[in-house]
């Protein structure tokens, strides 16, 4: 069968971010159900920013097989993880700390390498080439889940516009030590790995993202970094955000239920569509 055109994105707004936050947790929830009954097990890879203050929902939810957790960071900060600025340190604040996944499970940098970018980014993809490898023929990586965010220039993980690193196609794991805001030196996963996964999910909150969710949503052939994350079939994109941020894009919204596959995503978008231009229609006839 010739490769299929990726699903359009899903976008769910949500009047609140505690809203947003549960329906998240919720999501992420229904995903681990899924690749656990598919797969066995669920591998997830987390962005540094705002997203792991999103996530603190996850903390009591119930029938959650957490024994079943592959956590792994999409970028992270050469830091030590106790910094501040480590990815790794704030979700462990915001959930991680507060669920049983075996501490195994929870895949760091080595913080012994953090003088060594070109190690430490080798070495962490020498973490997914062992965990992956086994059970993935795949050339790159498939993560059941994929939670990214949405910097302020369109940047999503540690790849932003017009840097050399969005077009590597050979590594799973490249550094930069030029990034322009926040911690320069850091190790990010490459725009192929971001791609190819089950499910990828933007998580956006806050007035400051709305020009730039509207950019992603509304303008994609301006191919910003976020704009680039579509997962090729059967892969799904979903963007989660706030009715602040969620202020300029045109974007049709979908009410908030879980999706299985293209189809019911194709199927939702078109709907979203026909009620975004009845309401138009309605509104200009008034
Ligand atoms: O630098 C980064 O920024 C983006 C957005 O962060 P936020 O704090 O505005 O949510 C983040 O997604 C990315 O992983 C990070 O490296």
């Amino acid at each position: 069968m010739p490769p299929q055109p990726p699903a359009p994105p899903v976008f769910y707004s949500f009047p609140k971010v505690d809203v947003l936050q549960d329906s998240l947790a919720n999501f992420v929830v229904k995903a681990q159900r899924d690749a656990v009954e598919k797969r066995g097990k669920f591998t997830i890879a987390l962005s540094r920013g705002t997203l792991a203050a999103n996530l603190k929902g996850l903390v009591g939810q119930e029938n959650v097989q957490w024994d079943k957790w592959e956590v792994f960071f999409c970028d992270e900060a050469a830091v030590p993880l106790d910094s501040e600025d480590s990815n790794y340190h704030s979700n462990i604040l915001s959930f991680l700390s507060d669920v049983p996944i075996p501490a195994g499970q929870i895949h760091t940098i080595d913080a012994n390498l953090l003088d060594d970018l070109e190690e430490l980014a080798d070495q962490y993809e020498k973490q997914l080439i062992d965990h992956f490898a086994k059970s993935n023929a795949a050339r790159y990586p498939t993560f059941d889940l994929m939670l990214l965010g949405i910097g302020p220039d369109g940047e999503t993980a540690s790849l932003f516009p017009g840097h050399e690193l969005l077009s590597e196609r050979d590594a799973w794991v490249a550094y930069l030590d030029d990034a322009p805001r926040g911690p320069k030196r850091r190790i990010t996963m490459t725009l192929p790995v971001l791609t190819h996964c089950y499910r990828a999910v933007f998580v956006v909150s806050g007035n400051e993202k709305a020009e730039m969710l509207h950019a992603i949503l509304d303008r994609p052939e301006e191919g910003l970094p976020c704009s680039r994350v579509r997962p090729a079939s059967p892969g799904l994109v979903f963007f989660f955000a706030d009715s602040e941020a969620a202020g300029l894009t045109k974007y049709p919204p979908t009410a908030f239920r879980w999706i299985d596959n293209e189809k019911e995503a194709e199927e939702a978008v078109a709907a979203a569509k026909r009620r975004a231009a009845r309401r138009a229609a309605e509104e200009g006839g008034e």
